[in-house]
C-alpha cells in the first residue's frame, strides 16, 4: 500500500513538476507574445508614418504636374491663338459681330469656330483652308428623323461663313461663286442672291450640275494652257495681280448619286482645281481621296476638321442675313460701278527724272489686267503714235497719264514738248503758268490752246519742229551720226532732247483744201519719215473718223505711226479686224505698237490723270526740280489778244507792226517802210476798232525804229473820230486832222512833195482813218454799199472836194522821200477808187492787211490768180508785204490801247 502510496506521492510530485514546467513555458510565451505584439505595433506605425508621407508625396507632385500642365496649356493656346489670329487677319478671323469686309486681306485660312481645350485655357480659333490651299469636303452625323433638317442647317451655316469671308477678304470681282442647290433651289445662300445680278454668283439647279463641272474642267484646262503655261505650278505662284478670279463652286448634295461623267469630271477637278484657284465646297457630296481636300465632320454644333485634328471645333453661328445680304449689296453695286480707275502715281518712278532718252523714250500709260504698268516706246520703232476715240472717251486724259509718266522719267533735257489742241478748251493750259498756279511743267516748250481756227499755228508749229529737224540733221551729218542716240554719243555736251509733239484733233490741219493744209502736209511727211532717226516724235490724237481717213489717203505718212492707241469705240485707229476697241470698258485702251494687228494688243486701264489734284500735286513737285534759268512754255491762246508789246529800237529799216504773228515764238508781225516807191500799207475791211489798234502798234513800232520821225493822223470822217482814241495813246506829239482838216493836211504835204523843198531829215507817217471818205479824184465820191460793206458817210460833212489828187499824189510820190501813207480804207473798192477808178493800179501799196474784206476782193492786190484763200475772221486779219512775202500771213491784231475819247480836232475844219 505504501508503494502505492509512495507512487501516488511520486506521481504528484511530477504532476506538479509537470504543472511548474507548464506554467513556465506559458509565462514564456506569454512574454514572447508580447514581445511579438509590441514589435507589431512598432512596425506598424512605422508602416503608417511611412503612407502618410507617401500619400502626401503624392499629392504635391500631382498638383505640381497638374499646374505644370495648366500652366503650358494656357501658353500654348496662347501663342496657338495668337498665330491663328495672324493666319486668318481681318474679314478671315472677325467675329461676326466685328466683322467688316477689307479686300487687301489673304486668301488661305479662313475661320469657322473656335477650339476650346479646357475651361479655364483661352479659345484658339478654327482655321480651315480654302483659297488656293484646299476643297472642302463637310459630313455630318448620319440621319436620325428630326436632327438631320437642323444638321444640315449648320452646314449651311458654315459654308455661308466660308463664302462671306472669302468673299470679303478678296478685291471685288476676284471671286466667282456657283452654287448646285437641287434640294433647295439656291435658298440656302439667298443672302448671298444681291451678287447673281453682278456675275458673281451662279446658282445651278438640277439639270445644270453637269454643265457646271465641264465649264470648271475647262476653265482649269484654259489657264493651265494659258496663264500658267507651263511656267507657274499655281495660279498662287504668278507674281504681280491675279490675273483671274478665283471659282468657288458650292455642291450641296440631296443624296442622289453622281453620274459616272459627273464623278469623272468632279475627281478631276478634286485632282487640278486647287492650282488653278477652282476650289469645291462639297455638303453630302463625297470627294476622292486626295491630299487637296480637306474634311469637316458635323456632329451637331461641333466639329472636327482635318486641321485641328482631334481636337473639338466649336463652329460659329452662321452670319446675320442682313449683314450677308448688306456685304453682297455692297460688292454688287462696286462691280456694276465698274473696276476703279488706276491712279496717276501707279504710272510714276521711284525716283524722277532717273532716265536717259538716248535709244527711246519709254513710259507706262495704264495699268494692265494683271496690275503691271502698260509701257509704251517712242523711238526709233515705233517712232510715232496715233490715238483715237470718239469725244468723250478719254483722248485727253490719256495724253495727260501718258505725258506725267514721261516728264517724271525723263528730266527736260531729254525730253521737250509741243502740245497743240484743235479744239475748243484749255487742255494744255495747265502745263502753263496761271494766275491761280504759278507752277509749270518744265518740259513743255509750247503749249497751244483754244486754237480752234487758227490751222496757221499748227503750220508754224511744224515748220518750228521742220527747222529742228533739219538743224539736227545737219549736226548728224557733222560727226556722220545715222541716229539720236550716236549724235548724243558724238555730241554729249550738246542740247539734243528728244521731242514729242502732240498735236490734238490734228485732222483740223489736214482739213482745208488750201495752202495751209498743203504744206501741213507735207511737212507732217517729213517729220514723219525723218523724225524717227533725228528724235522728233508726232503723237496725233483725233476723236473724228474722217481725219483718220484723211491720213489713210497718205499711205506714206500713216504706214509711220505704228503705235496705235484705241480708246473705247474707236473706229479705224486699229487694223480692219481687230474689235478690241469695240468691247473693252470705259477708261481702258488697247495699246498696240505694231499698226494695230490683233495680236499686239495690250489692253491698259487709264488713270485719272485729268484730276486736278493728282496733276498739280506731279507738276509741283517737276516744277520744283526745274533747272534753274529755266523759262516757262509759250502759251499760244488763240482765245485771247495779245497785248501791244514795248517795240525795241532797231537799226535797219523803220518797221511797222501789225499785231503778233502767229507763230511759235510770240513775236509782231512787221512790214518795213524803207525809202522805197510804194512803201505804203493799206488797212481794209470795215472793222474800225481793229484798223486803229493796227494803225497804232504801226505807230508805236515806227516811232521807236524812226527816231525823229513825224507822225500826222488824218480822219477824214468826224463821225468816226472816236476811232483815234489809241493813236493818240500811241502817239502823244502827233498832230491829228479830223474831218474836214484832213484834205488840208494831205493838200499841204502833197504841194510839199511835189514843190522842190529839200529832202527831210526824218521819214514823215501819215496815219488814216478813213481815208475812203475824202471825195476821190476823178469820181463822184464813193456811193452805197458794196458786198456788205458798211457805207461810209457819202461825203464828210464840210469836207471840200479840192486837192482830189493830193492823197494819190503823196501815195505815189511820198514813200521815196520819206513820206508813207498807212492808211484804212473801208473796202478795196475805195481804195481803188482812191487810186484812180476801175482801171487804176496798186504799185502804191506795198503792205495791206485785210480784217474783213474777202479773199477774192483781195485779188488785185494778191500775187495769188483769183486772191488768197481768205475768210474773214474776228481777231485775226491777214496781211502781206508785196516787198517779202510770197504768200499772205495771218496776224492777232493787239489790243487796242487807249481809251475811246471825246472826237477833238487838232487841225482846221
Ligand atoms: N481713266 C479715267 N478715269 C476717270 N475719269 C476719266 C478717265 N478718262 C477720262 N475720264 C473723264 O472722262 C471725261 C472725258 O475725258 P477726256 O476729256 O479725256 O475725253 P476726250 O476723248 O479727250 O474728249 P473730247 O474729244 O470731247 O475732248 C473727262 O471728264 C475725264 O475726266
Amino acid at each position: 500500500m505504501s508503494s502505492r502510496v509512495s507512487m501516488l506521492g511520486a506521481a504528484r510530485q511530477d504532476v506538479a513538476a509537470a504543472r511548474g514546467l507548464a506554467r513556465a513555458a506559458q509565462a514564456g510565451a506569454e512574454e514572447a507574445r508580447a514581445e511579438t505584439r509590441r514589435r507589431y505595433e512598432v512596425i506598424r506605425g512605422a508602416h503608417d508614418t511611412c503612407l502618410a508621407a507617401l500619400t502626401e508625396a503624392r499629392e504635391t507632385a500631382r498638383e505640381e504636374i497638374f499646374d505644370r500642365f495648366h500652366g503650358e496649356a494656357v501658353a500654348r493656346a496662347g501663342v496657338l491663338g495668337r498665330l491663328a489670329a495672324a493666319c486668318a487677319p481681318g474679314p478671315a478671323g472677325a467675329p461676326w459681330p466685328a466683322w467688316r469686309p477689307a479686300a487687301g486681306g489673304r486668301a488661305g485660312l479662313l475661320r469657322i469656330g473656335t477650339i476650346a481645350v479646357d475651361e479655364d485655357v483661352p479659345t484658339v480659333l478654327a482655321l480651315i483652308p480654302l483659297l488656293d490651299r484646299a476643297h472642302l469636303e463637310i459630313t455630318r452625323e448620319p440621319d436620325d428623323g428630326d436632327g438631320r433638317h437642323h444638321r444640315a442647317s449648320t452646314a449651311d451655316g458654315l459654308i455661308a461663313g466660308l463664302l462671306l469671308r472669302a468673299l470679303g477678304g478678296t478685291p471685288a470681282g476676284d471671286l466667282r461663286i456657283w452654287a448646285y442647290d437641287p434640294d433647295r433651289l439656291g435658298g440656302s445662300l439667298a443672302g448671298f442672291a444681291p451678287l447673281a445680278a453682278a456675275g458673281v454668283l451662279t446658282s445651278v439647279g438640277p439639270g445644270g450640275l453637269t454643265t457646271m463641272l465641264d465649264e470648271l474642267v475647262e476653265h482649269v484646262r484654259r489657264i493651265n494652257e494659258t496663264v500658267l503655261a507651263g511656267r507657274y505650278r499655281t495660279l498662287a505662284d504668278r507674281p504681280g495681280r491675279r490675273p483671274e478670279p478665283w471659282r468657288v463652286a458650292v455642291l450641296l448634295g440631296d443624296g442622289a448619286e453622281l453620274t459616272a461623267p459627273q464623278r469623272a469630271q468632279l475627281d478631276r477637278l478634286v485632282r487640278t482645281g486647287v492650282a488653278a484657284g477652282v476650289h469645291l465646297i462639297a455638303r453630302d457630296v463625297p470627294l476622292a481621296e486626295h491630299p487637296d481636300v480637306e474634311r469637316v465632320h458635323l456632329t451637331g454644333r461641333a466639329a472636327h476638321c482635318d486641321t485641328a485634328g482631334v481636337l473639338p471645333v466649336r463652329l460659329d453661328p452662321p452670319p446675320p442675313a442682313e449683314q450677308t445680304s448688306a456685304v453682297c449689296r455692297e460688292l454688287a453695286e462696286a462691280l456694276s460701278a465698274g473696276p476703279p480707275p488706276a491712279l496717276l502715281a501707279d504710272l510714276l518712278p521711284a525716283r524722277l527724272w532717273q532716265e536717259s532718252a538716248a535709244a527711246a523714250l519709254t513710259a507706262p500709260v495704264g495699268v494692265g489686267p494683271d496690275g503691271e504698268p502698260i509701257e509704251v516706246t517712242l523711238g526709233d520703232d515705233p517712232p510715232h503714235a496715233l490715238i483715237g476715240g470718239p469725244s468723250g472717251s478719254g483722248k485727253t486724259n490719256l495724253i495727260y497719264a501718258w505725258l506725267g509718266a514721261l516728264a517724271a522719267r525723263y528730266s527736260p533735257a531729254e525730253l521737250a514738248l509741243y502740245l497743240l489742241d484743235f479744239k475748243e478748251g484749255v487742255s494744255f493750259a495747265r502745263f502753263a503758268p496761271s494766275p491761280r498756279d504759278p507752277s509749270w511743267l518744265p518740259h513743255v516748250r509750247l503749249a497751244g490752246v483754244n486754237v480752234n481756227d487758227d490751222r496757221e499755228f499748227g503750220l508754224a508749229l511744224l515748220r518750228h519742229l521742220s527747222a529742228e529737224l533739219q538743224s539736227r540733221a545737219r549736226a548728224a551729218k557733222r560727226v556722220e551720226a545715222g541716229k539720236l542716240a550716236e549724235l548724243r554719243a558724238e555730241d554729249p555736251d550738246g542740247a539734243w532732247p528728244r521731242i514729242v509733239a502732240v498735236i490734238d484733233e490734228f485732222q483740223v490741219l489736214l482739213g482745208g483744201r488750201d495752202a495751209v493744209t498743203a504744206e501741213a502736209a507735207t511737212l507732217l511727211e517729213d517729220l514723219a519719215r525723218r523724225g524717227r532717226s533725228q528724235g522728233i516724235h508726232l503723237v496725233l490724237a483725233s476723236q473724228d473718223v474722217s481725219g483718220i481717213e484723211a491720213l489713210w489717203g497718205r499711205p506714206g505718212l500713216v504706214a509711220q505711226f505704228t503705235l496705235r492707241i484705241a480708246l473705247p469705240k474707236a473706229r479705224r485707229i486699229l487694223a480692219e479686224t481687230n474689235l478690241a476697241a469695240d468691247v473693252i470698258p470705259r477708261h481702258h485702251a488697247v495699246v498696240n505698237a505694231d499698226s494695230g494687228a490683233p495680236s499686239a494688243n495690250r489692253i491698259a486701264r487709264l488713270p485719272d490723270a485729268g484730276d486736278r489734284r493728282a496733276w498739280r500735286s506731279l507738276q509741283e513737285r517737276l516744277w520744283r526740280l526745274r533747272p534753274p534759268g529755266a523759262t516757262p512754255p509759250r502759251l499760244f491762246d488763240g482765245d485771247a489778244v495779245p497785248s501791244c508789246p514795248d517795240f525795241p529800237a532797231s537799226d535797219g529799216a523803220p518797221r511797222a507792226a501789225l499785231g503778233e504773228a502767229i507763230d511759235v515764238e510770240a513775236r509782231p508781225a512787221y512790214v518795213t517802210m524803207p525809202r522805197a516807191p510804194g512803201r505804203n500799207l493799206a488797212i481794209l475791211g470795215t472793222r474800225g476798232e481793229d484798223a486803229a489798234a493796227i494803225l497804232a502798234s504801226a505807230a508805236r513800232s515806227l516811232a521807236a525804229s524812226a527816231p525823229g520821225a513825224r507822225f500826222s493822223v488824218a480822219c477824214p470822217d468826224p463821225a468816226l473820230a472816236s476811232l483815234i482814241a489809241p493813236l493818240r495813246a500811241a502817239l502823244p506829239t502827233a498832230t491829228f486832222h479830223l474831218g474836214s482838216a484832213a484834205p488840208d493836211l494831205f493838200a499841204a504835204v502833197a504841194a510839199d512833195l511835189l514843190g522842190t523843198a529839200p529832202d527831210r531829215p526824218a521819214p514823215h507817217y501819215l496815219l488814216g482813218l478813213a481815208l475812203d471818205a475824202s471825195p476821190a479824184p476823178g469820181s463822184a465820191g464813193p456811193t452805197g454799199a458794196r458786198r456788205g460793206v458798211i457805207p461810209p458817210p457819202a461825203h464828210a460833212p464840210g469836207v471840200p472836194a479840192r486837192t482830189p489828187d493830193a492823197l494819190r499824189t503823196i501815195l505815189e510820190q511820198g514813200p521815196e522821200r520819206q513820206v508813207h501813207v498807212l492808211g484804212w480804207w473801208r473796202s478795196v473798192a475805195r481804195l481803188r477808187d482812191g487810186l484812180g477808178g476801175i482801171a487804176a493800179r496798186f504799185d502804191a501799196i506795198g503792205a495791206w492787211v485785210a480784217l474783213d474784206a474777202h479773199g477774192a476782193d483781195l485779188a488785185p492786190l494778191s500775187p495769188a490768180p483769183g486772191g488768197p484763200a481768205w475768210f474773214p475772221r474776228p481777231g485775226r486779219a491777214l496781211c502781206f508785204d508785196r516787198s517779202t512775202d510770197h504768200s499772205p500771213r495771218v496776224i492777232i491784231p493787239y489790243a487796242p490801247s487807249g481809251s475811246a475819247e471825246p472826237a477833238a480836232e487838232t487841225g482846221g475844219g
